[in-house]
């Protein structure tokens, strides 16, 4: 009996965690990202200081309502390039992909300008590069069907590019290519992770995957 009760007592405390994987070239706005969402849902200020980031940070956060009784364990990593073969070790057990994009640093947003040799240069920024790595990730086989958010930051600057540029240029071209690969749930959406503005869409957006993706990733019970 007392097994029972138990049981009962632990299935109904318990909570869904998932796990939200934070990518991006170095510089992206990933910590700053982290940083606010923890803001968010913690009584905490967020440290917009970041330096660059060599190894990992993680923060768990559990969602208030009316977002479902779930908690977010997220998982930014250092996105130098040096340290990038370090993310395929986080594939297989997450349940989502947080893409950050320097909406300053991709030139005009459109690979296809990227196809003549005179679109290699410094006006493109570091577009080639980010596309380059977000194929990489697509392409790997432990990120099929986890569904991936593409955020344009940075657009609270001036000089940024904005979202439907990124989205339509360099996004939906990346995911239609040879290289992109899988079905799989994606949005792009424009964020400021330095004045928070779009992190509490972007929060709504991975709720909602993680959980119609819970068949195939299920979540860790805590
Ligand atoms: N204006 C503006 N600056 C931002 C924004 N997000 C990040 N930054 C700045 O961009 C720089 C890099 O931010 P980080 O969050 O450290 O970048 P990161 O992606 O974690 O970089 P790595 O750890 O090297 O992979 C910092 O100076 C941030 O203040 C934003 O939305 N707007
Ligand atoms: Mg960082």
């Amino acid at each position: 009996m007392y097994h029972l009760f138990k049981s009962i007592y632990l299935h109904a405390t318990s909570k869904e965690e998932y796990s939200i994987l934070l990518l991006g070239l170095d510089n992206a706005g990933k910590t700053t990202l982290l940083e606010q969402v923890k803001a968010a849902f913690t009584p905490s200020h967020p440290n917009l200081k970041t330096v660059p980031t060599v190894g990992q940070n993680v923060a768990t956060v559990a969602l208030p309502p009316p977002n479902p009784p779930i908690y977010l364990k997220i998982w930014d990593v250092g996105g130098q390039h040096t340290l990038r073969g370090l993310w395929q070790s986080y594939y297989s057990s997450c349940h989502a992909i947080v893409f950050v994009i320097d909406s300053t640093d991709v030139g005009t947003a459109d690979i296809a300008t990227l196809s003549t040799d005179e679109g290699r240069g410094d006006e493109h920024g570091r577009l080639d590069e980010c596309r380059l790595v977000l194929e990489s990730v697509l392409e790997n086989e432990d990120t099929i069907g986890v569904p991936i958010l593409v955020l344009a930051n940075k657009q609270d600057r001036e000089d940024c590019v904005e979202v439907v540029r990124i989205k339509e240029g360099f996004v939906r071209k990346v995911f239609e290519g040879e290289k992109g690969g899988n079905v799989r749930d994606s949005r792009v959406l424009p964020c400021s992770a330095l004045t928070g503005t779009g992190v509490q869409e972007a929060i709504e957006w991975l709720c909602t995957r993680v959980s119609w993706n819970k068949e195939s990733r299920p979540p860790v019970m805590r």
